[in-house]
């Protein structure tokens, strides 16, 4: 399609996340006509329910911490009579609302960005009748939009189990938690997947004493084995029940609280329960099927790499094809359909240079090929894991627990990967993804310098210590 076609393309686009409304810019730069259609409110999951409030809770945990490794750095807090101040008290009513008016702040920039842009926003549920036609429900009405273009990125939401159902009082998904008044006494998350363990985590650290039930040997299944131990190490360290190898079962009310039930017959008892046991897409009663977009078992939408489904002009993007559940690879999915289907120049997605953060405290961040790939055989690489506590800027903050990993190709010496675990490991991953996407090798990576004395230091000290003198 050429430019001039672009023009005189209708889009419309389901769900108003990550996946949807960066679509919807792309879209309306390239000049098309674009009606984005949204059952709960601009941002999505990702905005109002997920990523965005999880990581404004565990901003206030973050801080909460601070205060009790203050006296490592020789600060004591002391009230106006000079007598010490054992604990900071955090008020989850103040936090939430915190939360809650930060999401909404968000979701309405987004409203103010795809008006600017003249996208079209219907707040309603959508479903197709045909692979051109959208059939929208709202509180005015059915209205047929006729498209030449569909967008699916209708997102997942929380799996529930018929023998453990949310009540939002006492079995909460996480979607649920931030309506509470008051931190639960005592919480039982059960998953230890990065929902679960990053929530556990914040819920400690703001005061509640958490259980994590875990279904597997360790938390964080599927991460880098080296980091999860980290994080296992650090959540005991400060006082968390961590159960591995234990699967939950049900959940149920008891007259004080819950009881969470595992399947070799012990019984947890919590006054709330956290369910972090996955997701499911949000793919059904939506037309697909009869128009015939081939879903995968799991229900997911089957994509390729430039997002087109199996129905010529229906494409879709973010959580509900299941390709990585992450908001920035969903808002890239998206983008990258609006240029396939507009005409514009699109290179396919390309999954080897995501970076994720799991947003635990320590933070792990990751990029490109993981140990895993390595431990397979499936790359052929030299690793190289550096513990922070022997870096100096590490020392001076009183970081103990972390380090840095890297993966560089045998031969060539390329980045080909790597794991940072450290507060605000998200920022520092920066430099590694960098050297992954544009192949940089280890030598061109130990060769930049670097703030001394400081936590990147390591990076290149990592990288520096995989010069081959073969
Ligand atoms: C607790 C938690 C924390 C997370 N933290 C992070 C993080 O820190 N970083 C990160 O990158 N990712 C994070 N994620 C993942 C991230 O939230 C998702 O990958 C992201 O939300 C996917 O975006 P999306 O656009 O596909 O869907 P969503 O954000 O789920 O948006 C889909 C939208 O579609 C709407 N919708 C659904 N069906 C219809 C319909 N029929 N008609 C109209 N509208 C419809 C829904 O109402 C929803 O608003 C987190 C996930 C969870 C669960
Ligand atoms: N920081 C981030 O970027 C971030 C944060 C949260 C989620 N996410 C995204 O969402 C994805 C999904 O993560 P998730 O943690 O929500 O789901 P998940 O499916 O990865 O984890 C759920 C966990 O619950 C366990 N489980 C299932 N049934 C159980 C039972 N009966 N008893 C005990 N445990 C049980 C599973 O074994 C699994 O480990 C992640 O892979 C990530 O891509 C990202």
């Amino acid at each position: 399609m050429d430019a001039v076609s672009a023009r005189s393309s209708r889009v419309v686009i389901l769900g108003g996340g990550p996946g949807g409304y960066e679509a919807a810019l792309v879209a309306a730069h390239l000049g098309a006509s674009v009606t984005v259609v949204e059952r709960d409110g601009l941002g999505g999951a990702a905005v109002l329910t997920d990523c965005v409030p999880s990581k404004t809770l565990i901003s206030t945990a973050d801080y909460m911490s601070d205060f009790e490794t203050a006296h490592h750095l020789g600060v004591h807090l002391e009230d106006s009579e000079g007598d010490a101040v054992a604990d900071a008290v955090a008020d989850l009513a103040e936090v939430n609302r915190r939360v809650l008016d930060l999401a909404a702040a968000q979701s309405t920039d987004i409203s103010a960005r795809l008006a600017e842009v003249g996208v079209r926003v219907v707040a309603g549920r959508g479903a197709l009748t045909s692979a051109s036609t959208v059939r929208v429900e709202s509180g005015d009405g059915v209205e047929h939009l006729e498209t030449d273009v569909v967008l699916l990125a209708t997102g997942a939401t929380p799996r529930v189990m018929d023998t453990a159902r949310p009540d939002g009082e006492r079995i909460l998904t996480w979607q649920q938690v931030y309506d509470l008044e008051a931190l639960p006494e005592r919480l039982v998350v059960v998953g230890s997947g990065v929902t679960g363990a990053e929530l556990a985590q914040a819920y400690l650290g703001l005061g509640s004493d958490v259980v994590l039930v875990s279904s597997r040997d360790r938390v964080l299944p599927g991460e880098d084995p080296d980091a999860a131990q980290v994080i296992e190490d650090v959540f005991t360290k400060r006082g968390m029940e961590v159960l591995g190898r234990s699967r939950m079962a049900a959940v149920e009310r008891t007259a004080d609280g819950v009881v969470v039930r595992l399947e070799d017959g012990r019984e947890v008892a919590g006054s709330h329960a956290l369910l972090a046991v996955g997701s499911v897409p949000q793919t059904r009663g939506i037309g697909l099927e009869e128009v015939g977009v081939e879903l995968t078992p799991s229900g997911h939408v089957h994509v390729d790499r430039v997002s087109r489904t199996s129905v010529r002009g229906v494409y879709a993007a973010g959580d509900c094809t299941g390709v990585l559940p992450l908001a920035s690879v969903a808002a890239m999915q998206g983008r990258i359909a609006m240029s396939h289907a507009l005409g514009d120049a699109v290179a396919p997605l390309d999954l080897r240079v995501v970076s994720a953060n799991i947003f635990t405290d320590p933070e792990i961040a990751t990029v490109g090929v993981s140990q895993k790939d390595v431990d397979d055989e499936v790359v052929d690489a030299e690793v190289l894991m550096l513990p922070l506590s022997r870096n100096a800027r590490a020392k001076m903050l009183g970081i103990t627990d972390g380090f840095v990993k890297l993966f560089a190709q045998k031969g060539s010496g390329a980045v080909v990967g790597g794991v940072v675990v450290a507060p605000r490991a998200s920022e520092l991953i920066f430099p590694v993804t960098l050297a992954v996407q544009h192949r940089l090798n280890v030598d061109q990576v130990a060769a930049t310098f670097t703030v001394y004395p400081s936590l990147s230091g390591s990076i290149a000290e990592a990288a520096r210590r995989l010069h081959s003198t073969d």
